[in-house]
């Protein structure tokens, strides 16, 4: 059994970073551990209905310090061009007093954080154990993010010659090299200087990039497997959502979303949408409106939603994706693979399109499409441009009926979702995981 602790949580002001921190809450919560979870104040009511264990599960808002160059009421990146991310990140910084003050007054066992890399340093001053929870896949940890890493290159010895960045990733490395520096700095220093490593993943996807990062860093690395909620201890799907969904048939419709972070210039949300028309099937996009446009109406292409309509939508808000995707009739997911839509997309039904834009999502990608095999990617030219011949051509290579490799993709995938989803799996990383830390606590 081992004893009960508290532990905090402290991951960077992202909602693809604070929402699989919170699912691996609910998870210690649910075993009768407790959690102070610490994130900007605004974020707090997005993120209440997630918390299955509030008896256990305490918000605690801090208030971010105003940094020059940041908006006054950004909090997280959603609230920001990626441009600014820096501005955010100073801004973190700028909270160690606020953390140290919680951990003062409330004497956790542990804390957890991805990006503050000086937790490490707080932690040792009040004795407690520091934990760098990374919840981007190993893969890119591995590629990018080892000490002697170099932006764009793998490093000597990393496992793979597929998972790899190639000519027509100039786009994304560009988008990369402004952080770059940043986050090589906090990931490797956190790395390097917490008590423990963990990462949300198995070894059955990642296992060759997870035990590369032990050897780099020459440490033990413990897994959580992907710490995935429970979809029925949610809400259901929305009324509105059910009601387009069922007017077709079971596995016909195509779902596309780019996650929390990803803005489309305008003349390439338009190439998109047209992507969707020529295709001819059903579809779902839920994407933010583009660059320049407060509304996604104002940017459909003239015409657009006359010719679409009774068949497909082009939502500028947020859907609950993974309900989507429990959907009987969504057949095809296309998204950014970022690594939250990478476990889901492998846990739903559907036949994967991959279109990544920042860095890690370009190796997740190749991680699905040609190493694991379970997933196509869509074609870019060299610019970074995607046309919508190359959006179709790849969505109906996989959703065709007679299409060969539709069939291959979604052998493997089924194959691996078999594995993924054998009784006891997940739950024996989260168990051992946790044994894992009552062990350093004793
Ligand atoms: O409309 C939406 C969009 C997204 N979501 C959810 O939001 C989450 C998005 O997480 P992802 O990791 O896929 O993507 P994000 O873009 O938000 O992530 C960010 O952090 C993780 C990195 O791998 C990504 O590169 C980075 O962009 C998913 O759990 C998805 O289900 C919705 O529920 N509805």
């Amino acid at each position: 059994m081992g004893s009960k602790f508290h532990a905090f949580m402290f991951p960077w002001f992202a909602f693809g970073h604070i929402t699989p921190y919170l699912h691996l809450a609910n998870k210690l919560a649910e075993k009768g551990h407790r959690v102070t979870f610490l994130l900007p104040k605004k974020a707090q009511k997005h993120l209440e209905h997630l918390n299955h264990f509030p008896q256990n599960i305490a918000f605690h808002p801090l208030t971010i310090p105003h940094v020059n160059g940041l908006p006054p009421s950004a909090e997280t990146t959603s609230d920001i061009p990626i441009s600014l991310d820096k501005f955010l990140s100073e801004a973190m910084d700028l909270t160690r007093g606020q953390v140290e003050a919680a951990v003062q007054t409330l004497r956790p066992n542990l804390i957890f954080f991805d990006f503050a890399h000086w937790v490490t340093e707080l932690a040792k001053d009040y004795m407690i154990k520091s934990v760098c929870y990374i919840i981007l896949s190993a893969t890119t940890i591995a590629h990018t993010l080892v000490p002697g890493g170099e932006l764009g290159l793998p490093p000597p010895g990393y496992p793979s010659t597929k998972v790899m960045y190639r000519d027509n990733d100039a786009h994304a490395l560009a988008t990369l090299s402004i952080y770059y520096k940043r986050v090589y700095h906090q990931i490797t220093t956190g790395l390097k200087s917490c008590d423990i490593i963990s990462i949300r993943t198995c070894k059955e996807i990642e296992g060759k990039f997870c035990d590369y990062i032990a050897s780099q860093y020459n440490r033990k690395v413990l897994l959580t497997g992907p710490v995935l909620p429970e979809l029925e201890k949610g809400e259901p799907l929305e009324e509105q959502w059910i009601h387009f969904l069922n007017g077709f048939g079971p596995g016909s419709v195509v779902f596309f979303a780019l996650g929390s972070q990803i803005i489309l210039e305008k003349d390439q949300f338009q190439e998109l949408c047209l992507g969707f028309e020529l295709l001819g099937l059903p579809f779902l996009v839920a994407v933010k409106p583009p660059k320049g446009a407060s509304t996604i109406q104002e940017a459909l292409p003239e015409g657009f939603e006359e010719r679409v309509k009774g068949r497909g939508v082009v939502w500028g808000g947020w859907v609950q994706q993974p309900l989507v995707l429990s959907h009987p009739s969504v057949g095809c997911f296309v998204n950014h693979c970022g690594f939250g839509s990478m476990w889901e997309s492998l846990m739903s039904d559907c036949q994967i399109v991959l279109i990544p834009f920042l860095g890690d999502q370009v190796l997740n990608t190749r991680l699905m499409t040609e190493e694991l095999k379970v997933s196509v990617e869509v074609v870019r030219e060299k610019t970074g441009w995607f046309s919508k011949e190359s959006l179709s051509d790849a969505v109906r290579s996989v959703m065709d009926k007679d299409s060969k490799h539709g069939k291959l993709v979604r052998r493997n995938k089924a194959k691996l979702k078999d594995i993924l989803v054998s009784p006891g799996l997940f739950t024996s990383y989260e168990d051992k995981f946790v044994e894992a830390l009552q062990e350093y606590l004793v």
